[in-house]
């Protein structure tokens, strides 16, 4: 242990000190006294011998050696013959001095009774207070303050050797020194003389007593505090200095001892009761702190571990130097006190420089912090408003620049949309031309006639891009060729043959083709020319199951007979046909692929564009995104209404087989994928209104269910547009032949209109929504493509709205706390409105066609009530449902529901609220998701 304090250079460097926070393990050494007298006469022999200055060896000759350690190992160890000096300058002298430097530390003796605690402490204690004066002396710049204090523990009581008081001094703990001794003497240090003095005045007051072992048998524990203050003298003129303050503590512990060996009794005994005790407590906190302090420290079992808390493992750094008697009588003790100095080792502590300011300089202190403060507060405002505009400003142009983007994008995707319409839809030329020729090499008959009768349709599913759904349609009037595709989905290829053409279409057969047998497989290839000629397109219907069914009679068309036996026949490939059609299907396959491109490029502006805004609440998840493009290049219309069709009602019967009774209606799904490509031409769009008929209307009750509002979204709202553009493009032979009824429309999947209205249904039951919206919905939402925004909408409202209600009670925002019990009450509260209404609104006498058609005794009681209790609750009954959308709209007088526009499905879903107009609805159902 090197001299602290007595390096100039590094006097206030603390961090040269690399003690301000760091750990340090506790120095501890031993000093092994020589016999004493007593000792000698009783001729007892010395145990221990020092081999090394840091190593003490058991000695070999006494026989209890094998039950021991022979060696112990510590910082230093001092032998017999090693003066206090010594001991001081290389046991303690460091740590104690280092108070100069603004730390804390403490110098323990400990070690048996009469084994030479209070013969090295006095000495220790001087030579230390030395150093410091000497050090004083040396360092005249800086202005030093030494108080001095002294206490003693006795049998478990503080009492100030300072004072001719002996009451107990009280321990108080204050938050930043720790333990402190409430009005403890503290003598300003003057001089050596007055040391001197001081400790005079602490012998004096120390309880001594003797004892068999010592005469001078201190029988408390000492604590002598020396606190040193400095500050540098040219700072202390400017008032603005700040002061190092430190203690360092001089701690001779009363000895261990057994009553055996010192014979003690009455007072004596007590007093050995209270040392051990304490002593004991003393050693369970090191043995404690020495494994890492684990668990609970019991400094307060004790008062003198509770004042020396800071010593043992805070902040301060800490000597202990351990006494041993050498005599082979004390063996017991000096093993016990190697145990102990075992674990004092193993101890660490923790010092920090202890500075303390003057108010002064505190105030000024705080001052320049407050400004500092001030300055980086200003700064950092100034920073993040200029961020702040900067950003907005970027964002900004990032949303405009996004936005051109997009509406280019949206343009060129319409215009391959377009395109491939028109490839598509002047294919028949194409057609007509390679079935003439094909015909003619077979000898068959003309096909301009059929191709006349033809028509063709294609979707694109924005949802997935790489499927194009091509809709070819050959009416026939009753006989027909149907391709319900392999897997039987909603799009299918459709076939119709005009029963007064004389043409078809040339199919390869792949298999028999005997009348009436049904899926026959069949290769059926359409090539179909651009009229732009800049290229050669091809669309090809890939190999599906064919369904052949006869006339009534059983007999079949003329034209479906010959078509079987076309298609019987199978026409040989014209290999000079294959690269044009190859080249063809590489346009469609360019360009579809572009189209998904820019839809991609779309979707992620626009959501990028919404997160940007912040309004990530208007986007729909999982809505079906499904833009159609719809091109009828018939002469006469494709979808024939037929007084039969209601639509919607097949969908319900067979999801699966989405073909009309008099299946008049098929789709064949065609999937194309088209690589990027630019366009330039001008195409001519124009939307067709829409000519959907009523797929819910009801012969029974002459129920005029809800009018087509305009199914084509406002192009303000782009995204909308990309999610239902609705287009319908005609050529000039469309137009001429458009008046002939009907429409080429293509609905979108109605598998998936199917799902999305029965989850919805599912949804209105369970959250318990007014019939009236309910009613309101399901007459307007048939279907139609931009139905699906809606549907998603509400959809999605309701599963939020689930959510809230299942859940516990929350607010919704609109300043209603809804819950479940209150939605069903409100539910039948509206329900007994309903029930009053039937008498106002309904005859008896359709009331009582209704009891009837509803199962209700026409007699009984509360038969209205009963009524509007039974509508809308069976959810799997469509019928039910549609019956019940009837009752109620009937009911609140939805005579011409087609009047309220979809956008009114904004409202509430809450029983109360007023239906009403929302002049942007997604906004409004945003309000609610
Ligand atoms: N290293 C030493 N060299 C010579 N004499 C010593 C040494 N250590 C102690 N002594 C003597 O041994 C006797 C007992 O010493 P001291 O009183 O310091 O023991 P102690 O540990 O303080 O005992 P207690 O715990 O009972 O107070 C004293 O007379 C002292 O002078």
């Amino acid at each position: 242990m090197g001299a602290a304090g007595g390096d100039d250079s590094s006097q206030w460097d603390t961090e040269s000190l690399g003690g301000a926070g760091q750990e340090e393990r506790i120095f501890v050494s031993v000093r092994l006294r020589p016999l004493n007298e007593r000792e000698s006469l009783r001729n007892d022999v010395s145990d221990w011998g020092c081999i090394s200055n840091t190593t003490i060896i058991f000695n070999k000759s006494v026989p209890e050696r094998c039950l021991y350690p022979t060696a112990y190992t510590f910082d230093r160890v001092f032998g017999p013959d090693c003066s206090t000096k010594k001991v001081y300058e290389e046991g303690a002298k460091e740590i104690a001095l280092s108070v100069l430097d603004g730390f804390n530390s403490s110098i323990f003796a400990y070690g048996q009774t009469s084994s030479g605690k209070t013969y090295t402490m006095r000495g220790v204690t001087e030579f230390a207070i030395a150093d410091i004066f000497d050090y004083m002396q040396k360092h005249q710049d800086r202005e030093f303050v030494l108080k001095f204090s002294a206490m003693e523990i006795y049998n478990e009581v503080v009492r100030d050797l300072l004072s001719p008081d002996h009451t107990p001094l009280r321990l108080l703990d204050d938050p930043e020194r720790g333990t402190v001794v409430e009005k403890l003497t503290e003598e300003t240090l003057e001089d050596w003389g007055h040391l001197q003095e001081l400790l005079a005045v602490c012998d004096a007051q120390r309880q001594i007593g003797e004892t068999s072992l010592n005469e001078m048998s201190s029988r408390s524990h000492q604590i002598i505090k020396l606190t040193v203050e400095s500050s540098a003298h040219e700072y202390l003129t400017a008032g603005n200095t700040s002061t190092l303050s430190a203690t360092v503590n001089f701690i001779d512990l009363a000895g261990s001892e057994r009553a055996s060996q010192t014979s003690s009794a009455g007072t004596r005994l007590k007093e050995g009761s209270h040392i051990n005790r304490s002593l004991l407590t003393l050693g369970t906190v090191i043995r404690k702190l020495s494994k890492g302090r684990i668990g609970h420290v019991p400094y307060r079992d004790s008062k003198l571990t509770r004042i020396l808390q800071h010593s043992l493992g805070g902040n301060a750094r800490t000597a202990i130097i351990c006494t041993m008697s050498p005599a082979h009588s004390h063996l017991e003790q000096s093993k016990n006190t190697l145990l102990f100095a075992s674990c004092a080792k193993e101890v660490a502590t923790r010092a920090q420089v202890n500075v303390v300011m003057s108010d002064k300089a505190l105030v000024k202190q705080l001052q320049r912090e407050m400004a500092r403060l001030e300055n980086e507060l200003k700064n950092a405002g100034a920073l993040s408003g200029n961020i702040s505009v900067s950003l907005l400003r970027e964002k900004e142009s990032l949303i405009e620049k996004m936005d051109r983007e997009m509406k280019e994008l949206i343009q060129q995707r319409d215009l391959a949309e377009l395109r491939i319409a028109e490839l598509l839809s002047t294919g028949d030329a194409q057609a007509s031309r390679l079935l003439a020729d094909s015909d003619k090499a077979m000898g068959a008959r003309p096909v301009k006639a059929w191709m006349d009768t033809c028509s063709a349709s294609i979707s694109l599913d924005v949802l997935d891009p790489n499927r194009v759904d091509l809709d070819l349609r050959i009416n026939s009037g009753v006989d027909y060729l149907q391709y319900p595709g392999s897997t039987g989905g909603p799009f299918m290829y459709d076939n119709r043959f005009s029963e007064h053409a004389t043409e078809g279409p040339k199919f390869k057969g792949s298999g028999p083709n005997q009348v009436g047998d049904e899926n026959t497989q069949m290769d059926c290839r359409f090539p179909i020319e651009t009229e732009t000629s800049e290229q050669v397109q091809c669309g090809e219907v890939k190999r599906t199951t064919t369904t052949i069914k006869d006339r009534k009679d059983g007999t079949l068309s003329p034209i479906l007979e010959e078509t079987k036996q076309v298609a019987a026949t199978a026409v040989p490939e014209n290999d000079n046909e294959q690269p044009i059609l190859n080249e063809k299907e590489k346009e469609v396959e360019t360009l579809m692929q572009k189209i998904q491109q820019m839809q991609k490029a779309i979707d992620c502006l626009m959501g990028f564009q919404e997160k940007e805004q912040g309004s990530a609440s208007h986007e729909i998840k999982g809505s079906p995104k499904t833009a159609i493009l719809a091109r009828s290049k018939s002469c006469r219309t494709t979808l024939v209404k037929h007084p039969s069709l209601d639509l919607s009602e097949k969908v319900e019967e067979d999801e699966h087989t989405p073909q009309s009774e008099s299946g008049i209606w098929h789709r064949s799904h065609l999937s194309l994928s088209l690589p990027a490509m630019k366009y330039s031409a001008q195409i001519e769009v124009k939307s067709s209104p829409n000519e959907l008929e009523d797929v819910f209307s009801s012969p029974e009750t002459n129920f005029s269910p809800p009018t087509r509002h305009s199914r084509k979204l406002s192009r303000q709202d782009s995204r909308k547009s990309v999610l239902s553009v609705a287009t319908d493009i005609r050529t000039p032979r469309t137009k001429s032949s458009a008046n002939n009824g009907g429409s080429s429309i293509t609905r979108l999947s109605i598998s998936e209109f199917k799902r999305l209205r029965r989850e919805i249904i599912e949804l209105w039951a369970s959250c318990s929504i007014p019939l009236v919206h309910r009613t309101y919905f399901f007459l307007l939402f048939k279907g139609d493509p931009s139905d699906f925004i809606y549907m998603e909408v509400e959809l999605r409202r309701l599963s939020n709205l689930k959510d809230l209600l299942f859940d516990r009670e929350k607010s919704t925002g609109v300043g209603q706390t809804v819950t479940l019990t209150s939605s069903l009450k409100a539910l039948n509260q509206e329900r007994e409105m309903l029930s009053k209404q039937m008498l106002r609104k309904f005859s008896s006498k359709y009331r009582e066609s209704l009891y009837r058609q509803w199962g209700i005794d026409v007699k009984s009681k509360q038969r209205r009530l009963q009524l509007a209790r039974l509508i809308w609750t069976d959810t799997d009954d469509m019928a039910h449902i549609k019956d019940s959308a009837e009752v109620v709209a009937r009911l609140i007088g939805f005579q011409d529901p087609g009047q309220g526009p979809k956008e009114m499905f904004g409202l509430s879903l809450l029983h109360g609220a007023v239906p009403r107009r929302s002049k942007n609805w997604i906004s409004s159902a945003a309000s609610v998701l």
